[in-house]
């Protein structure tokens, strides 16, 4: 029988673009302005075009730390909110009366304020990027790898079903790749709550410090993914972003997803990088068998893992999706 690959169709929210982090390689922090929020009315035009679509995935991705930035408060108390989080936790429940799931990637939160957002989402993400210090993270002090690693125990302590990855080409040698997996590989082992690692490559943006930077090579994609199949438990799933990577290429070194595709929105990170439609990505996928997910995998799709608010929405999507 063919092997199966998986996705999700989401739809993607970049609730700010304001970012307390100043990554090398980053185009999508901009500073405090007007219209520095996305605001309501679009989130929720968003979301409802997204539940028109059928997706089931509600990704909210923004700026690290917001309020770190001078000016940004006033921003966010005139939509009504005191606070970032407080802003994406009610969008969250617009998302989830809507009927799809809140997944949430703020870069670094504590232990407390994943303790709220669990509440109103499915599953929590962050990339680890790379145990390396590199230069590009210089002036972003949280992507200290310490400081990484230990949001990622954190909501292992939580039991939040869990996405990390790696960013490929931002400086890292292949020995660090390594460090990276082994590390994602021992939270795994005392916590269980890593779903899926996206093994992503690094896209060159004009503007940005690292814009004459090449890209990872498709030879260094592939020998990351190959690595990560042999460190990483089979518990996890191996994401690429079929918008970045050749990924038809690369499926057979031990891929399992294609991560979010959106029908609905662009990819806010990679704006120059449309993602295919769902026809192309049965292209992508021929001779594999393609499926939907949701952004909880089956093994976390119970009251250990979901909050009492969200069960019965997962419940329901996933007779829907893998009872199938
Ligand atoms: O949890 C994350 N999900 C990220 N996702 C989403 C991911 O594909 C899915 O939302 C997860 O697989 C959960 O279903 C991205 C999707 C993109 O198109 C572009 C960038 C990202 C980045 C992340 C990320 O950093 N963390
Ligand atoms: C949300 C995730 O997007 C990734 N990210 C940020 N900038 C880029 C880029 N230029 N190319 C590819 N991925 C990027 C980082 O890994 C971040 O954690
Ligand atoms: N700022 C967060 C991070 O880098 C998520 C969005 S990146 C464009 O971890
Ligand atoms: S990659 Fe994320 S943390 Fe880094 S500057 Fe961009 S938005 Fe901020």
């Amino acid at each position: 029988m063919a092997q199966t690959i998986t996705f999700s169709r989401n739809v993607f929210l970049p609730l700010t673009n304001v970012c307390a982090n100043a990554c090398g390689y980053c185009s999508f922090k901009s500073p405090v302005r007007d219209g520095c929020v996305m605001p309501e009315s679009e989130v929720l035009a968003t979301l409802r075009r997204g539940s028109e679509f059928g997706c089931t995935e509600a990704l909210f991705t923004f700026g690290e730390r917001p309020e770190n930035e001078p000016g940004f408060g006033q921003h966010i108390e005139k939509i009504g909110y005191p606070d970032i989080l407080s802003y994406c936790m009610a969008m969250s429940r617009a998302a989830i009366d809507l009927g799809m799931l809140p997944h949430t990637n703020a870069g670094i939160l504590t232990y407390e304020e994943m303790e709220r957002l669990r509440t109103v989402n499915a599953s929590m993400g962050l990339m680890l990027e790379t145990t390396a210090e590199v230069p590009a993270h210089r002036h972003s002090p949280g992507k200290d790898p310490a400081v990484r690693i230990q949001m990622i125990a954190d909501a292992g302590k939580l039991k939040i079903p869990f996405t990390t990855g790696l960013l490929l080409g931002v400086g890292e040698t292949a020995a660090d790749r390594e460090e990276s997996l082994m590390v994602i590989r021992d939270l795994q082992k005392q916590y269980g709550h890593i779903q899926e690692v996206i093994i992503q490559n690094f896209c060159p943006k004009p503007g940005t410090e690292m814009a004459d930077t090449p890209g990872a090579t498709a030879n260094s994609i592939r020998e990351t993914l190959i690595m990560a199949a042999e460190i990483l438990p089979k518990s996890i799933s191996i994401q690429i972003p079929p918008n970045l990577a050749d990924a038809s290429a690369l499926l057979s070194c031990g891929v399992r997803d294609l991560g979010g595709v959106s029908p609905v929105t662009i990819d806010y990170i990679n704006p120059e990088h449309p993602w295919p439609a769902l026809d192309a990505l049965r292209g992508i996928a021929s001779g594999y068998e393609l499926r939907e997910r949701l952004c909880v995998y089956p093994q976390y799709c119970n009251a250990e893992w979901v909050s009492p608010e969200l069960l019965p929405l997962v419940q329901s999507l996933s007779k829907q999706t893998y009872d199938l």
